[in-house]
């Protein structure tokens, strides 16, 4: 269903249409979401994000971000920004970027066993126009660690051109700590 939802803001992102077409679109959608709203469950219970065999973790936010090799401290992928994605000019928006890179340097800080940690920060580079609808390889570094601290890197390519980089830190959460 969330394939399908992908597809359908790429498509909905592209179109300029006329207002009978937009009208019967939008009676379509709302019948949709009527369909789905006895389903509503607490933000625990939830697939989405919480699913993390599905690509994107089953995140509607996110991007799909296919992860292509990784061991404990290097992570290479790839993702394709859709029109969903497009901030003008055929390049991906500002903050979309930073959205992928939080999730898939999230995704390597809190691999292999080691404890959840949230984003502390999150410093982008923008190098180069990021393309949308076209597949990019992305690299993540988990560099070290100090204490609760790990520090990772990350960069987008489009071919050998770096479109963006970034440097993270990720704070180990203490016990029980929300
Ligand atoms: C299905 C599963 C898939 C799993 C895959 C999941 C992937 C998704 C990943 C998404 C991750 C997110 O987006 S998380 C959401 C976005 N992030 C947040 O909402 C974070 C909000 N902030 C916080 O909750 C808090 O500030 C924390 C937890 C980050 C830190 O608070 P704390 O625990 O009280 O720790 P605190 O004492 O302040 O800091 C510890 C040490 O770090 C340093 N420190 C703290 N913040 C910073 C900072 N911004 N810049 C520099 N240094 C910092 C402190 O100086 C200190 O150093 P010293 O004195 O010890 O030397």
């Amino acid at each position: 269903m969330l394939d399908a939802l992908r597809v359908l803001r790429d498509t909905a992102s592209g179109v300029d249409l006329p207002a009978d077409v937009a009208r019967n679109a939008s009676l379509d959608i709302e019948r949709l979401s009527g369909l789905l709203k006895p389903y509503l469950v607490a933000d625990t219970l939830q697939a989405a994000g919480r699913t993390p065999g599905i690509g994107g973790r089953a995140h509607a936010l996110l991007p799909m971000v296919h992860v292509d090799e990784a061991d404990d401290n290097r992570l290479v992928g790839h993702v394709t920004f859709g029109r969903y994605y497009l901030g003008g000019f055929g390049a991906a928006h500002g903050g979309a970027i930073p959205l992928m890179f939080d999730e898939i340097m999230g995704r390597l800080s809190n691999a292999v066993g080691r404890p959840m940690a949230r984003t502390a920060y999150l410093n982008v580079n923008f190098r180069a126009i990021t393309p949308i609808d076209v597949r990019l390889r992305v690299e993540v570094r988990h560099d070290r660690e100090e204490g609760r601290k790990r520090f990772l890197t990350a960069a987008l390519y489009d071919g050998e051109t770096v479109t963006a980089d970034a440097t993270a830190l990720f704070i180990t959460l203490k016990p029980g700590q929300r």
